[in-house]
């Protein structure tokens, strides 16, 4: 049996008399890997930011299991969300630009060692224990993700393709319960898309966290996921195994445009 990490209860978004979430209910569970597939503007993009603070909800109700107990997420800011374990990375590339591939990273860390005001300011001894173990923390990160060569590269120096795996990286050093990826292998090739999602498998599974995926690419999505939620015009249409969803005929018929 496993452990809720997040659920979310009959949310909905209106967004003026668009009704882009109309009751959807999922729910997360620890160290899962699941899929969100639609086509289109089906409202997969509102459901990540309805889960992670961006956008508030019009209703419905979003919880998240934490060490500390059960925790209402809808109503907090992104930065909350974030500090109570959840993180993402967007459609579009959200990085400093002007900042190398380490720093990127190490501004990410931040969030969860707390040097204190004084401390940096007055530059103490915790002050540079606490500025090496953030290094030597997002050294390692980058090495998993094979970017140790471009460490001190400018993010914009880095192609598109790397420019993405990065953000992954700085969305993992936030040290995530819940990771939210939005098209994380959009505009890779499919060499890429293959190596990009062996990678979030490998991990998923050595972070022990849960990842929740937006990808396009059904046959790349359907291999690696455990579980899958398809959202069609905003409602749920089905969920449930890659296999179960191959075979669902409301599926077959909306989105992968076959017959039922
Ligand atoms: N801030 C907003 N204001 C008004 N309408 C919005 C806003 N954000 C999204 N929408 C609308 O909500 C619907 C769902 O959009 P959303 O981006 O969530 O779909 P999606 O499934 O992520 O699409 P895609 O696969 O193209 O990224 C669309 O009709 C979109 O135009």
């Amino acid at each position: 049996m496993s452990s809720p990490l997040l659920t979310a209860t009959q949310l909905v978004k209106n967004f003026g008399g668009l009704n882009a979430i109309s009751n959807v209910s999922v729910h997360f569970d620890q160290n899962e890997l699941i899929g969100l597939i639609g086509p289109n503007g089906a409202g997969k993009t509102t459901l990540f930011n309805l889960l992670t603070g961006v956008t508030p909800v019009s209703a419905g109700t979003i919880s998240l299991y934490t060490d500390h107990g059960v925790k209402t997420v809808n109503g907090q800011t992104p930065a909350q969300v974030a500090q109570a374990g959840v993180s993402r990375t967007f459609q579009n590339i959200r990085l400093f630009k002007e900042l190398t591939v380490l720093d990127n990273v190490r501004i990410a860390m931040t969030n969860h060692y707390h040097e204190g005001f004084i401390s940096s300011l007055l530059r103490t001894p915790k002050f540079y224990r606490t500025e090496t173990a953030m290094t030597v923390a997002a050294e390692k990160l980058i090495a998993i993700f094979d970017l140790s060569a471009v460490a001190d590269q400018p993010a914009k120096n880095l192609p598109y393709g790397v420019q993405r795996r990065l953000e992954i990286v700085r969305a993992l050093a936030t040290k995530p319960k819940l990771l939210f990826l939005d098209e994380p292998a959009a505009g890779m090739n499919p060499e890429e898309t293959a190596d990009l999602t062996r990678l979030i498998r490998q991990i998923q599974q050595d972070f022990h966290i849960t990842v929740v995926l937006i990808e396009h690419d059904m046959s790349l999505v359907m291999t690696v996921v455990e579980r899958l939620y398809v959202l069609e015009h905003g409602a749920l249409l089905a969920e449930g195994t890659p296999r179960e969803i191959q075979q669902n005929p409301a599926v077959i018929k909306a989105y992968l445009g076959g017959d039922a």
